[in-house]
This record gives structure tokens, sequence and C-alpha cells, in this order.
């Protein structure tokens, strides 16, 4: 028995940013230390997704996590106590073994992400170090480009628009610090225009403004209107990220966006136009998750200038990151670690990015806590963009302060991305 040997597992029912309950995993070691971490949630969910355990029936409409819970204070607790909580890829082999299915089904991917996550918190708190140093040890310094939604639509917003996620980044930025400024005032400056303009409904479930917009062309409009009015250069100070989250609405080659039927070729134009017509550096999910001819093509016609991002498409699955690669089918993976529901696996995605010369952005779900493991995941292992959401919301707001924390501990030794980690 050493000190990192796990003395406890304790598994916890508590709330996410959407009025759910959700995993939380609390470990604690022999030495005394003690890791925590909490599951996220998806919405607009890939169909090769880790399965998040939820009870069924009536409470919380089929959303409780009682079952999960359950299965990390049994099964989880049983199994992994004596286990060295140092070793991340023994502990999660472990998991995946236990559980014994190909998507985490039985004990719940929500209960897996929560308990590997957690092990790392607790192997770095007996290290005495941040999640983040634990992990990158000198080499993490490298500070994520923020992208950060200032309107939301798609299942984050009553499907009011059928986009998802319209974001800024911030290539002219000279450190995180600076970016999130920027993205604050041109923030700001949406709100007052569409208020103006009587077109705000609320606040989306990543905490940008809730449109009353026509189409996405008057969305574009607007976010071009409000970087100009916070004082930025539309595209080399402050560009547009998107994610168009098309396996909401399309599938088998066949979309139905903005009132219209499109086939993968006019969804590829249609979204290869915008680019060319507004200044957009990044764009998520083009195509439904089914489309890889439609990824190959837009990732043909615009993917050296702009970031063709897989998300439901890769589901941070190593695998289909390899594939992707191998067939320009993108130049970017989104890395969310419930999509695999270990650490370990999370990172062999973004690993094999890496051996294939794709970029990757961290990214938190729609449904969230205060947990902010997500920002030491990309320090920690450099990957160089994050996507969390926006300001209005506080579990948003818990990472991009994270960030920060870290780019002042970092001191001069801080590199920021910037616009290094993008195309063109
Ligand atoms: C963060 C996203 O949403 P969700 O968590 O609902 O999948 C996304 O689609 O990138
Ligand atoms: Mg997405």
């Amino acid at each position: 028995m050493t000190r990192t040997t796990i003395a406890e597992i304790r598994g916890r029912r508590v709330w996410d940013s959407r009025g759910r309950p959700t995993v939380e995993a609390e470990i604690r070691l022999e030495g005394g230390a003690i890791g925590r971490a909490i599951a996220p949630a998806g919405a607009s969910t890939g169909s090769g997704e880790a399965l998040d355990r939820r009870d069924g029936g009536t409470g919380f409409g089929g959303h409780d996590v009682r079952g999960a819970v359950d299965a990390v204070n049994g099964e989880i607790a049983r199994a992994l106590a004596g286990f060295d909580a140092s070793d991340q890829a023994g502990l999660d082999q472990a998991l995946i073994g236990l559980d014994g299915t190909a998507n985490k089904a039985r004990l719940g991917g929500n209960a897996t992400i929560a308990v590997s996550m957690a092990t790392a918190h607790a192997a770095a708190a007996a290290a005495g170090l941040p999640l983040w140093r634990h992990l990158g040890g000198d080499d993490a310094v490298l500070l994520p480009l923020p992208e950060i939604q200032i309107f939301g639509g798609g299942a984050h917003a009553g499907r009011r628009l059928d986009l998802q996620d319209f974001m800024v980044i911030c290539p002219g930025a000279g450190s995180f610090a600076e970016a999130l400024d920027w993205t604050a005032e041109v923030y700001r400056a949406a709100g007052s225009l569409m208020a103006e303009s009587g077109k705000l409904c609320g606040v989306a479930d990543e905490g940008g403004f809730w449109p009353a917009f026509a189409d996405s062309a008057e969305a574009l409009d607007m976010l071009v209107r409000a970087i100009e009015t916070a004082g930025r250069r539309p595209g080399d100070e402050v560009a547009i990220a998107l994610d168009v989250a098309a396996s909401e609405f399309g599938r088998d080659g066949r979309y139905r966006f903005e009132g219209r039927e499109r086939d993968t070729g006019e969804m590829v134009e249609l979204v290869a136009g915008w680019t060319r017509r507004w200044p957009i550096l990044s764009v998520e999910d083009p195509v439904a998750e089914d489309d890889a001819a439609g990824f190959r093509a837009i990732t043909a016609a615009i993917g050296d200038r702009v970031q063709i991002v897989g998300d439901d498409f890769l589901v941070t699955d190593a695998a289909r990151v390899r594939e992707a690669a191998a067939t320009r089918a993108c130049t970017t993976v989104l890395i969310k670690p419930n999509q695999r529901g270990t650490l370990t696996e999370t990172r062999a995605a973004w690993d094999a990015a890496k051996a294939v010369g794709l970029t990757g952005i961290v990214s938190a779900r729609s449904g969230e806590s205060e947990d902010t493991t997500i920002v030491d995941l990309v320090v920690g292992w450099g990957v160089g963009q994050l996507k969390v959401g926006s300001f209005a919301r506080s579990e948003r707001m818990a990472k991009w302060n994270a960030a920060l924390r870290i780019e002042e501990a970092l001191g001069g030794r801080a590199i920021f991305a910037g616009r290094s980690t993008l195309r063109g």
C-alpha cells in the first residue's frame, strides 16, 4: 500500500446546468489526497458516443442517474479499491473491462468518466500539483484559443435556428486573457444590438444569446456587426467559428435546413459559400455524422483555409480520427472526454490526431457543472483550442476563469496558441 492507493470511492448525485441529475465521483487515497469530478451531458449527441446510464421512467423525464451513482458506490468502488491512482491507464482499463460493453452502456459512461477524471485529480493532489502540470510537466505552457458562443440555436435553444453554435475566436489576440477581453466586448455588443432590434429571446444552454433570427445569414450579419461595434476587425482580429451540428437535421445524405430539403452537395456548397461571404475560420459538423462523403467534399473545397471539425462524426475515437485523416475527411478533432468514458481513451484520440497531423479542440458539453477538468486537459496535453460556451452562465465561466489562473501561474512561460493552431 502506498500514498496513491485508492482508499475510498464515493458516487454522489449532483445537478447539472440544465437542472438534471448527474454523477459526481470522489476518490480518497491512502495518503489523504482527494480528487473529485462531475460528468457533463450532451444534448446533440453522436450515435457513436459512450452511453450515459439514465434510469428511464418518469423521474426527471427519464434522466435520473441513481443507477449510475449506485454503480460507482457499488461495483466500481469494490473493483477499484486498493488500485494505484497514479496508474491512470491501468485503472481506465479496469473500468473498461468491468463494464464489458463497447460503449460503457452497462456501468454508464457518466459513471466511468466521473471516476476516471476523479482519479486523475486525486493523483495530482497526491503529487502536490495542479492537474494540468501533473499531466504535462514543464511542457504544459500552451494556453488555448478560446471558442466562445455568442448566439445559440439547434438543440440548445428550442430549435429556433437550425444551426447550433455561432461562436467567435480571437486569432489576433496576444494572450488568453486578451482573447477573453475581446470576446466579452463582442458578447455585450451583440446583446445590445439584439435588444435594440427586438431579437432577444433569452440565453441558450451554453450561455450565448437565444435569438429570434430568421436564418443563419441574419445571425452571421449580426455577429459581424457585433465584432465591429466592439471595435475589432472582423477576420484577422476576431473571426467566426460555427458548429452546424448537422446530425440534428440530416441523415442518409438528406438535410432539412432552414425550411428547405437539401442533399449533401447543396449542404456543402451552402456552408462553403458562407465561408466566402463572412469571416469564418472554423466549421464543426457541417454535414451529418453518417456523411463521410460530405466531410471529404467540404474539406477538399475549403479545408486549406478553414478548419473542418469532427464532433458527432469522430466522437473522440482514435480509430475514427485515423480513418478521417487517411481519407482527408476533416482537419480537426473535437475532444469530449465523456464521448469515450475514460481519460485514457480520450487521450488516445488526441495522440492519434497529433500523429496524423490533425489539430484538436477540447470541448465542454451543453449540460455542464462547476467541474473544470477540461481546462487541465487542454493545457496539460497542449491541445491548443478550447470550446466551452459563454459569459451568461457560471458553469462556463468557471472554465474560462480557471484558464486565466493557469495563464497567471505560468507567467512569462505561458504561450498563447492564438492564430498558430488555425488553418491558412
Ligand atoms: C457541445 C456540443 O453540444 P452537446 O454537448 O449538446 O453535444 C456540441 O455539439 O459540440
Ligand atoms: Mg458539436
